[in-house]
């Protein structure tokens, strides 16, 4: 098709307001639901009938979280200026590691490395998987609380199943919690409505928010889907939906015709780790999916000695962007953003402790 006129039905979708909508014709031979028909005209020819698919533009996570980790490198420089008198430590993050699950020791060394790239000193704790290293942790916590030269500390999770991860998390000083799951912080989320002063908020969910924002979809007035419970990324993710005067809705294992909840939803957020869950079927047209999953699928290695597995989202990305406007794809959404968060919530907490220190 080479129609240069495309004239959309009255469309009461939601679209977010972005110029960057591609389309794609196909002929009105299949019958397939899903394709938005629309009537293409040039002078010469009479109107006729095509069907219009989207294919979504990727919010390209990665991108956006290399630039907010430059302008944390910038303040962390500024911050070290303004130090250079006071004789304050540069910001410090601990990240403790228990056992070795091989995708927990991936992303805490790219904590590592991304602190290094921004001028955060990090400190590595690794402990096996073993019972008795529970005390031994709980006492390092306690520690590094008092340690000038650590402004945040994050345990990686999952813990090994046996362990009190509770009693781990609230081990945390809630001024050092950068991963905002102590219940102090958690009440500040849910009770704050304006946030004053900084308090910490988990990653995950500030990156979506932050990728929403810089992407320039408003979230105010919308319907929001949230898919997921969990107190890593759902809960916390909705309440800054809320927050953002979005109309959000939750869904969970055992929701009714999820499919048909989902499909009500203007921007749609995956976080249930299950593989491509998400189908094409349950989206609205135009809707804005971000796909918070990310799923190890088994796969032949491509050369000898290659990967055997590929990464891959909660929604069923290669079908899911035909009929949505934007998408993050994975990798290279969601997961950079979890760790330029990170990164913002060290150096917030960094500066607030500093404050604490001069009053
Ligand atoms: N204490 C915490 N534990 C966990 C958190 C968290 O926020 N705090 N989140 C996840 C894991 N996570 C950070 O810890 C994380 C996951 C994924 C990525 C990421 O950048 N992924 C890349 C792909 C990386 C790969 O190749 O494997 C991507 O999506 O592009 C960063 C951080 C659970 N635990």
């Amino acid at each position: 098709f080479t129609s240069t006129t495309v004239h959309r039905r009255p469309c009461h979708h939601f679209q977010p307001t972005l110029p960057s909508l591609r389309r794609h014709m196909v002929a009105t031979d299949n019958d397939n639901n899903d394709s938005v028909i629309v009537s293409s005209t040039t002078e010469d020819e009479p109107s006729t009938t095509i069907e219009e698919e989207y294919y979504a533009q990727d919010i390209n996570g990665k991108e956006i979280a290399a630039t907010i980790r430059h302008e944390i490198k910038e303040q962390v420089e500024e911050l070290m200026m303004q130090n250079k008198d006071n004789h304050h430590h540069p910001p410090g993050l601990a990240v403790m590691l228990v056992g070795s699950r091989r995708d927990s020791q991936t992303y805490v060394n790219m904590k590592t490395k991304a602190c290094d790239q921004v001028g955060i000193a990090s400190f590595q704790f690794n402990y096996p998987d073993d019972a008795s290293n529970e005390q031994e942790v709980l006492e390092k916590v306690l520690e590094l609380n008092q340690d000038p030269t650590v402004h945040g500390i994050l345990i990686q999770l999952p813990l090994p199943a046996q362990w009190d991860q509770d009693a781990i998390l609230q081990a945390v000083h809630p001024d050092k919690d950068v991963d905002g799951l102590h219940p102090v912080n958690v009440a500040k989320l849910w009770t704050n409505s304006q946030q004053e002063s900084f308090f910490p908020i988990p990653c995950t969910p500030l990156g979506c928010m932050e990728l929403l924002r810089r992407s320039g979809i408003d979230v105010a007035g919308k319907h929001a889907v949230v898919l997921g419970r969990s107190h890593l990324v759902g809960l916390p993710l909705s309440r800054l939906l809320l927050q953002a005067d979005a109309t959000v809705t939750m869904v969970h294992s055992k929701t009714q015709h999820i499919d048909a909840v989902v499909r009500q939803g203007d921007i749609v957020i995956a976080a249930v780790g299950r593989a491509q869950m998400v189908q094409k079927e349950w989206l609205k047209k135009g809707a804005v999916v971000v796909d918070v999953g990310i799923n190890a699928v088994d796969m032949p290695p491509k050369k000898p000695g290659g990967k055997t597995y590929k990464l891959v989202g909660d929604v069923d990305y290669a079908e899911a962007r035909k009929v949505c406007s934007r998408i993050t794809p994975v990798p290279g959404g969601v997961g950079p953003m979890t760790i330029a968060m990170l990164l913002r919530n060290t150096l917030q907490a960094c500066q607030q402790q500093q404050q604490q220190k001069q009053q």
